[in-house]
C-alpha cells in the first residue's frame, strides 16, 4: 500500500506539473500581443489547444492510477486514464493510457491467458490516497503473495456496479471487461453492431470505443470527428460527461432531430405520425412532391407576359420542352432550375426574334446575332419573365418545400396523409408560426435538401470576387514590402542572398488565402453547423428506435461507412424503429456489417430481471434474457394504490445517497404531478424524477417504480423494469387492497408477486 501510494503521489505531482505547464502556456498565448489577423488567428487556435489538454488534465484526476500490471519479465506498468511521461531527457512513460496497447492485458490476461502477466492489481483510490489493493495471480506457479489476493475476482467491478447512482454516467475504464474490451478495440472500418439486452454495457461500450478510436486515429478523426447520436436529450445530458472523462473533445452529441443546421425541433407527433414520416417510401413519395413543383402550363391556357415590344406567351409545348431537358440533367431541383430559366428564355427570345425580324415577304429574319442576343438580355432581365418561370419550377429551401408538403400531403393513402398533415397558421419563409419542427421532420428536411440541392452559384461568385479582392491587397502588401527594401539590405545581400524577404517566399495568392480568416472552430463545432460534414466515425445509441428515413440521413453523414451501432431490438419502442439490423443496413452495404453480442447484464439485479423476463414472455415465450452479474436478495413487489398516493410512495422509496425513478405512462403525469418535478426540462441530478417509458430509455436509477404497466406495451414495460441497480417496485391504480407478503427495508408490507 505504502509503495502504491509513494506512486499514485508521483503520478499527481507529475499531472500537476504538466497541467501548471499548460495553464502558463496558455497565459502565455492569450497575453501575446497580436495585431495581425493572422496573429490573433494563431493565437485563438494556441489558446483552444491549451485549454482541450488543461481540460483532458483536468478530467483525469479523479481516479488517476487504476491498475498495474506485472509482467514475467520482470517489467511493470501503472494504467491510468491517461497517459503520462516523466520529466527525463528520454521522456520515460510513468503512466500508461488505458488505450495504448502495452494496456490491453490488463483487460484480457485470464489464469489461462495470462497474456505474459505474472499479476493483474486493482487500485482504488480516494482522491488522492490510495484505500485498497486487489491481486490477482495470473501465473498460479508463481508462489509470491502479496496479501492483497482478492478472493472474489469480480470484487472491484461489484462495488462499482452496487455504487449509488448520480444522475451521470460514469466511466468504466478500470473494470471494463474482456467481451467489452474486444468491441472497444474492434478495426474502425465498417459497420461494427453490438446487440445486448438491458445494462449489457451497450451504451458504455459505445463511449469507450470512441475514446478508444479517438485515441489510435487520432490523425484522421480528429480531422473528421466522432458523433455520437442519442435518443434524447436527456440521454446525452446523461452519458456527456463520460468523454471528457476519458479526455475527448473531438466528439459531436446529438439526436437525430438535431442533425439538420438551423432547424431546432421543438414539436412532437403522434406516434403513428411519426411512423408514417420515418417510412422508408418517405423518400420516393418527396422525390414524387418535388416533380410536382416542376410545373407547365394548362394546354390551352398559356403565360401571357407583357414585354415592351408585345406579348410572349410562354406555353405547353415549351415548357415540356425545358422541364424534359432540366430533368434529363438527373441534377437536383435547384440546380436543374437554371437549365429550365435557359431554356425557356431561348426560347421566348426566339418567339420575340421571330415576331420582329419576320420579314412579310416570307425571306430571312432580318435580325443578326447580335439583334438577338440583345433581345435575349432584355428577356432574361424582365421580372414578368422570371416571375412566370418561378411559377412554374420555383426556387425551393428544404423548409419551405417540407412546410408546403405537410400542409397538403400528397402521394399517400388518404388516412396517412390526414395523420401528418400540419394545419400552420403561417409560413414566415424561415419559420413556422403555430406548429414547430418535430424529430421525425428532421429527415425529411435532410432528404429533401438533397432532393432541391443548394444553387449556391451566388455565393462562390460572392466567395470568388471577395478572394480576388484580397489577391489585390495582397499584391499591395508585398509591392511596398518590396519597395521599401533597404539599402543596406540591398547592399549586402544580393540576389543570391540566403536571407528571404516575404516577396521572396510568398506570392500574392498564396499570402491572400493566409489573410483569410481560418476557421478555428474545433472539427465537432464545424460539423454541427454543416449538413454536409463527412465524419470519421459515427456511434448510434439505441440504434433499433430510428427510422429508415433517419438511416438514410446517418448514411449520408457516413460516406465511409465507419460506424458502431448498439441496440437491442427487444427494447424498440417507436413505431417507426426497425427491428432487423440485416433489414437496416442491407440498402447501403448489403450483408457486410460484423455483429458482436454483449450477453452479460451489469445493471440489473437477478431478482429484477427474472421478474421482468416472466412479464417479457406473456408477449414473447421464446425470450431470453441476459444473465446478471449480481443479486440483492431483494424481489420486486407489487402494490395497488390510489395515484394520488405515489409521490408520498416515492418519497419513502428515494435512498438516501442515489435516485430513484417514477416510470408511468405519459397520460398519467399530470395525476402524478404531486412529484413536484414542473415543466422545465428533465433534471436527472434531482433525487427523485417522473418520467415516461421513452424518456427512460438508456438510463437507470437505484430504485423504480413502475406505475401502470398494464397501460404499457410489451416493449416500453421491458424498458421501464430494467432500469434499476437496486429496488423495483410496481404500482397498479387503484383503491388499494389489504397487503399480504413479505415485508420490506422501509417497514412497508407488499404482496408478493403472484407465482412468486
Ligand atoms: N465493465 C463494467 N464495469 C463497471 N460498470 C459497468 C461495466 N459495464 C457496464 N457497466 C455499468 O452497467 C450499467 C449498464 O450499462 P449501459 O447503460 O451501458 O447498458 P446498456 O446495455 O446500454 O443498457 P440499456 O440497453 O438498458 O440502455 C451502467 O451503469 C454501466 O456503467
Amino acid at each position: 500500500m505504502r509503495q502504491e501510494q509513494q506512486f499514485v503521489s508521483l503520478a499527481h505531482e507529475r499531472l500537476d506539473q504538466l497541467r501548471a505547464e499548460a495553464e502558463a502556456a496558455m497565459l502565455f498565448t492569450i497575453a501575446q500581443v497580436s495585431t495581425g489577423l493572422q496573429a490573433r488567428v494563431e493565437r485563438d487556435v494556441g489558446v483552444a489547444e491549451h485549454s482541450a489538454s488543461l481540460a483532458a488534465l483536468n478530467a483525469a484526476d479523479s481516479g488517476l492510477c487504476f491498475g498495474r500490471i506485472d509482467r514475467r519479465d520482470g517489467v511493470t506498468h501503472h494504467i491510468g486514464r491517461t497517459g503520462i511521461r516523466r520529466d527525463d531527457l528520454e521522456r520515460t512513460p510513468l503512466l500508461i493510457d488505458w488505450r495504448a496497447p502495452a494496456a490491453r492485458p490488463f483487460y484480457l490476461a485470464t489464469g489461462y491467458e495470462p497474456m505474459g502477466l505474472r499479476r493483474r492489481r486493482h487500485i482504488t483510490t480516494q482522491g488522492r490516497t490510495v484505500t485498497a489493493l486487489h491481486d490477482e495471480i495470473m501465473d498460479l506457479a508463481d508462489t509470491n503473495r502479496t496479501g492483497y489476493e482478492s478472493h472474489d475476482a469480480d470484487e472491484v467491478l461489484l462495488a462499482a456496479l452496487n455504487s449509488a447512482r448520480t444522475g451521470r454516467m460514469g466511466d468504466i475504464v478500470s473494470t471494463i471487461q474482456a467481451e467489452q474490451d474486444r468491441i472497444i478495440r474492434a478495426p474502425r472500418r465498417g459497420v461494427l453492431v453490438v446487440e445486448g439486452g438491458p445494462g449489457t454495457g451497450k451504451t458504455a461500450v459505445a463511449l469507450h470505443r470512441a475514446a478508444y478510436l479517438l485515441y489510435a486515429n487520432r490523425e484522421q478523426l480528429a480531422k473528421r470527428a466522432v458523433l455520437i447520436v442519442g435518443p434524447n436529450p436527456a440521454f446525452l445530458g446523461y452519458i456527456g460527461e463520460v468523454l471528457p472523462s476519458l479526455g475527448e473533445t473531438g466528439v459531436l452529441l446529438a439526436t437525430v432531430g438535431e442533425l439538420f443546421p438551423g432547424v431546432t425541433a421543438t414539436g412532437t407527433d403522434s406516434p403513428a405520425a411519426a411512423a408514417v414520416k420515418g417510412r422508408a417510401d418517405m423518400a420516393g413519395v418527396l422525390a414524387e412532391a418535388v416533380r410536382d413543383r416542376q410545373e407547365v402550363p394548362e394546354k390551352d391556357a398559356p403565360i401571357v407576359i407583357r414585354h415592351d415590344d408585345g406579348e410572349l406567351l410562354l406555353d405547353w409545348d415549351m415548357a415540356v420542352e425545358a422541364r424534359h431537358k432540366a430533368r434529363e440533367t438527373g441534377l437536383p431541383h435547384n440546380l436543374a432550375r437554371p437549365h429550365f430559366v435557359f431554356r425557356i428564355i431561348d426560347d421566348l427570345t426566339t418567339q420575340l426574334a421571330d415576331r420582329i425580324g419576320a420579314d412579310p415577304y416570307g425571306g430571312p429574319n432580318f435580325l443578326g446575332p447580335d439583334d438577338i442576343a440583345q433581345l435575349g438580355k432584355g428577356i432574361a432581365a424582365s421580372a414578368e419573365v422570371h416571375a412566370a418561370i418561378a411559377s412554374l419550377w420555383p426556387p425551393l429551401t428544404p423548409q419551405g418545400f417540407l412546410a408546403g408538403y405537410l400542409e397538403d400531403p400528397t402521394h399517400l393513402p388518404e388516412h396517412e396523409a390526414e395523420l401528418i398533415r400540419r394545419t400552420a397558421t403561417a409560413w414566415t419563409g424561415t419559420a413556422w408560426t403555430g406548429t414547430a419542427w418535430t424529430a421525425a421532420d428532421v429527415p425529411l428536411l435532410d432528404e429533401a435538401a438533397e432532393l432541391l440541392g443548394e444553387d449556391d452559384s451566388a455565393a462562390l461568385a460572392a466567395a470568388e470576387a471577395e478572394q480576388a479582392r484580397q489577391i489585390a491587397y495582397a499584391q499591395g502588401v508585398l509591392d511596398v514590402s518590396y519597395a521599401s527594401r533597404t539599402y543596406e539590405f540591398e547592399d549586402k545581400h544580393d540576389d543570391d542572398s540566403e536571407v528571404l524577404a516575404a516577396h521572396d517566399i510568398i506570392d500574392a495568392e498564396r499570402m491572400a488565402e493566409r489573410q483569410e480568416e481560418a476557421d478555428h472552430r474545433s472539427a465537432a463545432e464545424r460539423a454541427a453547423a454543416d449538413r454536409t460534414w463527412a465524419f470519421g466515425h459515427i456511434v448510434v445509441d439505441e440504434a433499433q428506435e430510428l427510422s429508415a428515413m433517419a438511416w438514410r440521413l446517418l448514411m449520408r453523414r457516413s460516406p465511409t461507412r465507419s460506424m458502431t451501432l448498439v441496440g437491442d431490438p427487444a427494447q424498440t419502442g417507436d413505431l417507426a424503429g426497425c427491428d432487423s439490423w440485416q433489414e437496416i443496413l442491407a440498402p447501403y452495404v448489403g450483408d457486410r456489417w460484423e455483429l458482436a453480442r454483449l450477453g452479460v447484464n451489469y445493471r440489473t439485479p437477478a431478482e429484477i430481471m427474472e421478474y421482468a423476463s416472466r412479464r417479457r414472455r406473456i408477449t414473447d415465450p421464446a425470450f431470453e434474457p441476459p444473465r446478471s452479474i449480481r443479486s440483492t436478495g431483494v424481489r420486486p413487489w407489487e402494490l395497488t394504490m390510489p395515484l394520488g398516493e405515489v409521490a408520498r410512495l416515492a418519497a419513502a422509496e428515494t435512498p438516501d445517497e442515489g435516485r430513484l425513478a417514477v416510470i408511468a405512462p405519459r397520460e398519467l403525469h399530470a395525476e402524478l404531478a404531486g412529484l413536484g418535478q414542473g415543466d422545465g426540462p428533465l433534471d436527472l441530478s434531482r433525487p427523485v424524477v417522473l418520467i415516461d417509458p421513452r424518456q427512460a430509455k438508456g438510463l437507470e436509477f437505484d430504485t423504480v417504480l413502475v406505475v401502470d404497466p398494464g397501460r404499457m406495451s410489451a416493449n416500453d414495460l421491458y424498458v421501464a423494469l430494467t432500469r434499476a441497480t437496486q429496488r423495483l417496485g410496481v404500482v397498479h391504480p387503484g383503491r388499494g387492497r389489504p397487503a399480504a407478503g413479505s415485508s420490506s427495508s422501509t417497514g412497508r408490507v407488499r404482496p408478493s408477486l403472484p407465482g412468486d
